[in-house]
């Protein structure tokens, strides 16, 4: 049965409108008995102009959502919009183009160039496109994440905190449409990963960015506007506004590590009519 277009769909619209959309998004790896079923017909919004993290056990989706999201990855059925730009369906040629020019990434092993100084670095995208970086713009982001006196230093002089900041100013560094965050920090210590955060959440606030986090850590979801769940492929919950506590006592539900989780096969009941209830001891 198919979902009304006027029901709810995850992710909600703000104000801002919405940078990207997808609708009966499915993603299906390998053939015959061997297939998986990464998607199973999502139906999300990405709010512009705000900070959304994608939560969900290991295997649910979430990096393939956010790769067909990004155009990084060709879907099995459904539609994917980046703005108004219907992006299912465009050539490698197209998909390449506006991948570089609308969309930043981040990811776990932040893709520095070991040669390359850190102004080097963050201008790199923008260089090998042939575009010239907005200075004022670019002055904004290095200040705002406190590079301006790292930028003569390459990757192996830097620390970890530091060169993710680089990852994330040269995310950054072309104002780009919508920036993915793939585990962004899952390689650091912790107070360096808080910085990360905190300058995600800056570029949401001070500078009107959209930014997309996958990721497996309550704290980090914390500094989101919204948390969409994945499970099994389907985005099974959501939560605004989320604090730590209620995004772990949320993940505790989906992983059924709590005995007291009946809970799990309610939630997972009301998106699923197939889901057959856990078999846990
Ligand atoms: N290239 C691929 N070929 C075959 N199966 C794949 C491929 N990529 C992902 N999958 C499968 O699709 C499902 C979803 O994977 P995905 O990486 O999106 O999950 P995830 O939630 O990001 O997991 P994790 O938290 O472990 O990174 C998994 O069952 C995975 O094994």
């Amino acid at each position: 049965m198919s979902t009304a277009a006027a029901e709810h769909v995850p992710g909600h619209a703000s104000a801002g409108g919405v940078a990207a959309r997808a609708r009966g998004l499915t993603k299906a790896y390998g053939s015959g008995e061997t297939t998986v079923l990464a998607l199973d017909s999502v139906d999300v919004d990405i709010a512009r102009g705000r900070f959304t993290a994608v939560m969900g056990p290991s295997g649910s989706g979430k990096s393939t959502l956010m790769h067909c999201l990004a155009g990084l990855d060709s879907v099995s059925a459904g539609q994917v919009w980046l703005g108004d730009t219907e992006i299912t369906g465009l050539k490698d040629r197209e998909l390449t183009r506006l991948r570089r020019d609308r969309i930043g990434f981040m990811f776990q092993s932040f893709n520095l160039i070991p040669t390359l100084n850190a102004a080097e670095n963050i201008t790199l995208p923008m260089d090998i496109a042939g575009k010239k970086p907005d200075e004022k713009w670019l002055d904004q982001v290095i200040d705002t994440l406190g590079l301006r006196d790292r930028l003569k230093h390459r990757p192996s002089q830097l620390s970890g905190g530091q060169q993710q900041r680089v990852a994330c100013a040269r995310a950054l560094a072309s104002r780009p449409e919508l920036i993915f965050a793939d585990e962004p920090t899952g390689n650091l210590d912790s107070r360096a990963g808080l910085e990360v955060l905190a300058f995600l959440r800056e570029a949401v606030d001070s500078l009107g960015q959209t930014v997309v986090m996958v990721t497996h850590d309550p704290g980090a979801a914390a500094h989101s506007d919204l948390v969409l769940f994945l499970g099994d492929g389907r985005i099974v919950d959501e939560m605004e506004r989320p604090t730590a506590e209620a995004v772990l006592e949320r993940m505790r539900l989906f992983t059924g590590g709590n005995p007291q989780t009946p809970g799990f096969d309610v939630i997972r009941s009301q998106f699923d009519e197939s889901a057959a209830p856990a078999e846990e001891d």
